[in-house]
């Protein structure tokens, strides 16, 4: 039994084994690397030959059979409905030789990902609040056109000269729709980080959820534990990050703790006001 899990990891591996630098992908992209290897999806950074320009071009796993491709495709149609200029841009949906693939826009940037655990970013309330502030309007407008993102962690969301980006929409639903058979449950909140759950349902609600956490990651950047404090000790972030009254408040209002708000526009608003306190640190 052992032997057969072994053999099917091993061809698994070998199918999904990503194409060299250099490989011409549906005619047209010339793979320059590859940027992301997920459970369903390879991506590469390539060059458009029509246009010169960088794109990104995901490709289904092939080990992962029709499903992947489903899953792509739906990526595909929800970056069709939501053309914004901080989105990937839809550019194609593409198969040869039995793989499935889908072109954007490739958006440069450093995710918050690596600028807190690769490059060691701290950030402090007034940062964290101007950053979500920023990416609350991307949520905005993906509830206002009638979707869910449900994925928004930290490798997710990239800045560039101080404006945010948002990517991967793969796990994205319109607002109410039930999630797909077999659909992909994400079972820890980034590479970093444990926060589990169950599958989200397509709420406004549980992006503002995500944006709670995202929150919490950015402010635990700047976190030392205290010198004396034993490794057995369990505190609460609450405890631990010493924040200002009004930005715990909004942190456990979108985690649920306390009066949920009533929608994205609801948290803008607060937020709005929040930005304007000198209190901050
Ligand atoms: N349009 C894009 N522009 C720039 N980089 C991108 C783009 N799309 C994806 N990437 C890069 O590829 C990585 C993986 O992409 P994405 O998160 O969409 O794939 P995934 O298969 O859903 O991965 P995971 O399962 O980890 O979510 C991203 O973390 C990012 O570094």
């Amino acid at each position: 039994m052992r032997f057969i899990s072994f053999l099917s990891s091993f061809y698994a591996a070998w199918r999904d084994y990503p194409v060299a630098a250099g490989t011409v992908l549906g005619n047209r992209y010339v793979v320059q690397e590859i940027v992301g290897q997920g459970s369903y999806g390879l991506t590469y950074k390539c060059v458009d030959r029509a246009s010169g320009s960088l794109v990104a071009v995901k490709q289904a796993r092939p080990s992962k059979g029709p499903y992947a491709k489903r899953l792509l495709e739906r990526e595909a149609m929800i970056l069709k409905a939501l053309p914004h200029p901080r989105f990937p841009a839809f550019i194609e949906w593409f198969t040869g030789k039995g793989n499935a693939y889908l072109a954007m826009s490739f958006l440069q940037g450093d995710t918050f990902e690596d600028l807190i655990f690769g490059l060691d970013y701290k950030y402090g309330e007034r940062e964290c609040v101007r950053i979500t502030r920023q990416l609350l309007e991307l949520i905005m407008y993906t509830h206002e056109k009638g979707y869910v993102h449900l994925d928004l962690r930290i490798p997710n969301v990239l800045v560039k000269d101080g404006e945010i980006y948002l990517i991967d929409f793969g796990l994205a639903r319109k607002i109410g729709e039930p999630a797909p058979d077999h659909f992909p449950v994400r079972n820890g909140f980034g590479r970093h980080g444990t926060a589990s759950r169950q599958f989200k349902a397509a709420e406004v609600s549980s992006d503002l959820l995500d944006i709670g956490h995202f929150m919490l990651f950015l402010l635990y950047s700047a976190y030392e534990p205290e010198k004396n404090s034993g490794p057995s000790e369990e505190r609460s972030w609450q405890d631990e990050l010493a924040l200002s009254g009004e930005l715990k408040t909004v942190i456990e209002r979108l985690l649920e703790l306390r009066e949920p708000y009533s929608g994205s526009a609801d948290f803008m608003k607060e937020l709005e006001s929040l930005s304007h306190l000198t209190k901050l640190q």
